[in-house]
C-alpha cells in the first residue's frame, strides 16, 4: 500500500507514473490487480479509435472515439499525448492528469513507448515503468492465448514488441511480469520508495536541518 512516508504535511503534487510494456505482456491485467489492492492510485482513461473488445466499457476502459473525434481532439489540444499504434489512434486527456495531481493525488497512465516519451519531455520528474515478458515466447503465447487479435495482428505486435523493448533505457524501472501478484507488488514497492525521496518533501526537512545546524 503507497503511503505518505508518515508525514502529516503531504507533499503538494501527486505521482506521475507511466507503465509500458508490449502489447500483451499483461499490463491490463497486473494493472486491474493494482487497483484492488491500491485504493490510493487514479487510473487514466484514454482515448482511442480501436474498437471495443468483448467486455470493455466506454469511460473505464477507454473513450472509444471515431477517427475524426480523435483529430479534433487534438486540434483542441485536448491531449497530453498521442501516438498511432498497430493502426489505431490512442491518446492521454490532458485535463485528468493534471488535475489528478494538482489534488496530490498519483495516477498511473498505461501506454505505449512513443507516447511515454513524449510525457518525458513534459513531466521528467515522472515514474517510468516498463513491464516485460519472461521471455518473447511467452509474450506471443498470452496474445495468442487472450483470443482477441487475428494472426496478422498479433504479428503486428511482436513487431512492435521488439521495437518497444528496443526503448527500455528511458525507463526508470524494469519489472517482468511472471507473476501477477508479484509484479504488483514490485509496483508497489516502486511507489513506496518514491514516496520517501526527499524532494518531495523539501519544505519539511528544512525544518529538521535547521534544528540540527
Ligand atoms: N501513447 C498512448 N498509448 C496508449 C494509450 N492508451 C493505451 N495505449 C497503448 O496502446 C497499445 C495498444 O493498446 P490496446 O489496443 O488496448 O492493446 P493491448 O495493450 O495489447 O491490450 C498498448 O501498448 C497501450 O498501452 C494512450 O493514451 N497513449
Ligand atoms: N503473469 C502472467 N502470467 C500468465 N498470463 C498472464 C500474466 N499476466 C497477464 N497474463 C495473460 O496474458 C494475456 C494478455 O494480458 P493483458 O493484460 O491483456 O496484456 P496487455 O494489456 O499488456 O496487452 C491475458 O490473457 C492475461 O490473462
Amino acid at each position: 500500500m503507497t503511503n505518505n512516508n508518515g508525514w502529516t504535511q503531504k507533499s503538494d503534487k501527486g505521482i506521475l507514473i507511466v507503465l509500458s510494456g508490449p502489447s500483451g505482456v499483461g499490463k491490463g491485467t497486473v494493472c486491474s490487480a493494482l487497483r484492488q489492492c491500491t485504493s490510493d492510485l487514479v487510473y487514466s482513461v484514454s482515448a482511442t479509435t480501436r474498437s471495443p473488445r468483448a467486455g470493455e466499457q466506454e469511460g473505464v476502459n477507454y473513450f472509444f472515439k471515431s477517427k475524426e473525434q480523435f483529430l479534433s481532439m487534438i486540434e483542441r489540444d485536448e491531449l497530453l499525448e498521442w501516438a498511432e499504434y498497430v493502426g489505431n489512434y490512442y491518446g492521454t486527456p490532458r485535463e485528468f492528469v493534471r488535475s489528478t495531481l494538482d489534488a496530490g493525488k498519483d495516477i498511473i497512465l498505461e501506454i505505449e513507448v512513443q507516447g511515454a516519451l513524449k510525457v518525458k519531455q513534459k513531466f521528467p520528474e515522472g515514474v517510468f515503468i516498463f513491464l516485460l515478458p519472461p521471455s518473447l515466447d511467452e509474450l506471443e503465447q498470452r496474445i495468442v492465448t487472450r483470443g482477441t487479435d487475428s494472426m496478422d495482428a498479433i504479428r503486428s505486435r511482436m513487431n512492435a514488441a521488439r521495437e518497444e523493448i528496443a526503448l527500455l533505457e528511458h525507463y526508470d524501472y524494469a519489472i517482468v511480469n511472471d507473476r501477477v501478484e508479484l509484479a504488483c507488488q514490485r509496483i508497489q514497492a516502486i511507489l513506496e520508495a518514491e514516496h520517501c525521496k526527499k524532494e518531495r518533501y523539501l519544505p519539511v526537512l528544512q525544518k529538521w536541518l535547521e534544528e540540527v545546524h
